[in-house]
C-alpha cells in the first residue's frame, strides 16, 4: 500500500488542499533555514575548516584539509577513459543534444544609428567565473554536470569551479567523466549550503566566484537564495517537480513511471497528475501499487507521494490547465491528444513536454533543453538555465556633436526638475560647445 492525495477541484476546500500540497514554506519551514544560515556564517568566518567540518559530517568524508576535496584535472581524465564505451558514447551525444540546443540561445551584441549620428547599442560579454553544483547526496547526476558546464562553455565563460558532494568520500566516476568531457576547470568534492558559501564567500583553498548555478536540494536552493547579492544566482532550482495533464487515453503504467520519475528524485519531489476522467486516476493509481515494489528508491517515491504527491479530478482540460498555472510545475507533460493546443493556455511551466510519447525523462538526459529549470512556483518568473545565463549586457551609447546638443538639452531641463545641478551642467556643457561650433 501507498499513500497519494486525492483532490477534485468539485471539492469546496480545493483551494485551501492545494496551497498545503505545494506551499514551499508548508515542507521546509524554518528549522531548515537556521540551518543554512548557520552553516553559511561558519563558511563565511572560519573558510575551509569549516568546509571541511561541515564535509566530514555530512558526507562522511575522512579528508584532512580542504585541498585533498579538489579532484586533479588528470583524475578526470582517467574517470573518462576508464568509463565503459557505452557510458562515454551517451554522455558524448547528450553533450552535443545540449550544446546544439544552447548555441541557438546565445545572444550577440547590437548597434544602431540614431539620425543625429549618435550610435546605441549593446555589448555582450561572458562572466568570468562561474561556480557549478552538481547535486550529489542521493543520486549522482553526471547528466547535471553537462547541463550546468556546457552553456557555460558556449557562453565563454573563463573559469567553471565545480561542486559536488562525495558520500563517504567517493566521487562517482561518470560525473568525474563528464567533467572532463564538458571541460571543468576545477572540481571539489564539497556539497550542500557549505559548498554554495565557500562559493560565495571563498575560502583559502575555494575560489569565489562572480555567480553559482545548478540544482540541488532543499538545504542547496536556500543557500543560494540567502547568498544572492553576494553573488549571482541562476534560480531557485530546488527538489524535482513533475505535473501531468492527461486526457485518460495514455496507458496508465506510463504516467505512473512518468510520475515515479520524479518522485524518486528526493523525499520533498513533487509528483501531480491532474484528469478530468475519474476512473483513469484509478487506473494510474493501481499501476503505481503494483509499480511501487519494483523501484530500487521506493523509500523516497513513497514519502514523496504521501508528502506531496497528488492525483486531482479536474472538469475539463481548461481547468486542467488552470491547476498547471496555479502550481506553475518544474516540469508539465501534456499527454492528451492534442497538446499543441493545450499548450496555448500553459502560462507557467519550468519546460512543456508535449504528447503521450515526451516523456520528462528524456528532457533530464538528452533532448537538448536544458534540465536545470525553475521549483517552488517560481516558472511564474523565472526560466530554464540557459546560455544567457552566463552572459551579461552592457548598454553602449556613443554621441555625435550633434547628438549630444539634442540630448543634452532634454537632460539638462530634466536633470534641473530633479534638482541635479551637475548633471544639468555635465549636460550643458556639451550643448554650449556645440552651439559655439555652429
Ligand atoms: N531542479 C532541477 O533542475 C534539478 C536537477 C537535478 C536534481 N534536482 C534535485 O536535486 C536534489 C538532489 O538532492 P541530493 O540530496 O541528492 O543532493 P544534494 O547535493 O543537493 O544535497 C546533498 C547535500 O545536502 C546537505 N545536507 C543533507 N542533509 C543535511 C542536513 N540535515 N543538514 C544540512 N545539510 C544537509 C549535505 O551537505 C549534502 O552534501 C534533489 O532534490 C533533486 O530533485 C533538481
Ligand atoms: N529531473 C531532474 C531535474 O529536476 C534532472 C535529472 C537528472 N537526472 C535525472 N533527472
Ligand atoms: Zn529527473
Amino acid at each position: 500500500m501507498f499513500e497519494i492525495n486525492r483532490l477534485s477541484t468539485k471539492q469546496p476546500d480545493f483551494d485551501t488542499e492545494l496551497e498545503k500540497l505545494v506551499s514551499w514554506d508548508a515542507h521546509v519551514g524554518g528549522e531548515l533555514e537556521a540551518t543554512v544560515a548557520e552553516i553559511l556564517h561558519e563558511v563565511r568566518h572560519r573558510g575551509d575548516q569549516a568546509v571541511l567540518d561541515y564535509t566530514r559530517r555530512f558526507d562522511r568524508s575522512q579528508a584532512q584539509s580542504v585541498a585533498e576535496l579538489e579532484v586533479p584535472a588528470a583524475r578526470l581524465k582517467q574517470a573518462l577513459d576508464k568509463l565503459p564505451g557505452e557510458q562515454r558514447n551517451a554522455l558524448h551525444e547528450a553533450a552535443d543534444r545540449i550544446r546544439r540546443y544552447a548555441e541557438r540561445q546565445k545572444m550577440a551584441g547590437w548597434s544602431y544609428t540614431e539620425e543625429d549620428g549618435t550610435v546605441l547599442g549593446q555589448q555582450v560579454t561572458p562572466l568570468d567565473s562561474v561556480g557549478v553544483y552538481v547535486p550529489g547526496g542521493k543520486a549522482a547526476y553526471p547528466s547535471s554536470v553537462l547541463m550546468n558546464v556546457v552553456p557555460a562553455k558556449v557562453a565563454g565563460v573563463e573559469q567553471i569551479v565545480m561542486v559536488v558532494p562525495a558520500p563517504g568520500g567517493e566521487p562517482n566516476e561518470m560525473v568525474l567523466a563528464a567533467a572532463a568531457i564538458a571541460g571543468v576547470d576545477r572540481v571539489f568534492t564539497v556539497g550542500g549550503a557549505q559548498a554554495v558559501g565557500a562559493l560565495a564567500y571563498g575560502t583559502e583553498t575555494i575560489p569565489a566566484v562572480d555567480k553559482i548555478v545548478g540544482p540541488g536540494n532543499a538545504f542547496v536552493a536556500e543557500a543560494k537564495r540567502r547568498v544572492f547579492g553576494v553573488v549571482g544566482i541562476d534560480m531557485i532550482a530546488g527538489p524535482s517537480e513533475i505535473l501531468v495533464i492527461c486526457d485518460g487515453q495514455t496507458d496508465p503504467e506510463w504516467i505512473a513511471q512518468d510520475l515515479f520519475s520524479q518522485a524518486e528524485h528526493d523525499e520533498e519531489a513533487q509528483a501531480i497528475l491532474v484528469s478530468p476522467d475519474p476512473m483513469f486516476l484509478d487506473q494510474v493509481q493501481t499501476a503505481m501499487e503494483n509499480g511501487l515494489p519494483e523501484m530500487e528508491r521506493s523509500d523516497i517515491i513513497r514519502t514523496a507521494l504521501a508528502k506531496r504527491g497528488a492525483l486531482i479530478n479536474v472538469r475539463d482540460l481548461h481547468e486542467a490547465a488552470e491547476v498547471a498555472n496555479r502550481i506553475a510545475p518544474e516540469h508539465l507533460e501534456l499527454s492528451v491528444a492534442e497538446p499543441e493546443k493545450l499548450a496555448g493556455y500553459i502560462r507557467h511551466a519550468g519546460a512543456i513536454f508535449l504528447g503521450r510519447y515526451t516523456a520528462e525523462a528524456l528532457g533530464d538526459y538528452c533532448a537538448g533543453p536544458n534540465h536545470v529549470l525553475p521549483t517552488s512556483r517560481t516558472a511564474r518568473f523565472a526560466s530554464p538555465l540557459g546560455v544567457y545565463d552566463f552572459q551579461k549586457r552592457s548598454s553602449l551609447i556613443n554621441c555625435s556633436p550633434a547628438g549630444a546638443v539634442k540630448l543634452g538639452r532634454v537632460a539638462s531641463v530634466l536633470a534641473r526638475g530633479e534638482g541635479l545641478t551637475a548633471h544639468a551642467r555635465s549636460a550643458e556643457l556639451r550643448v554650449e560647445d556645440g552651439e559655439g561650433g555652429q
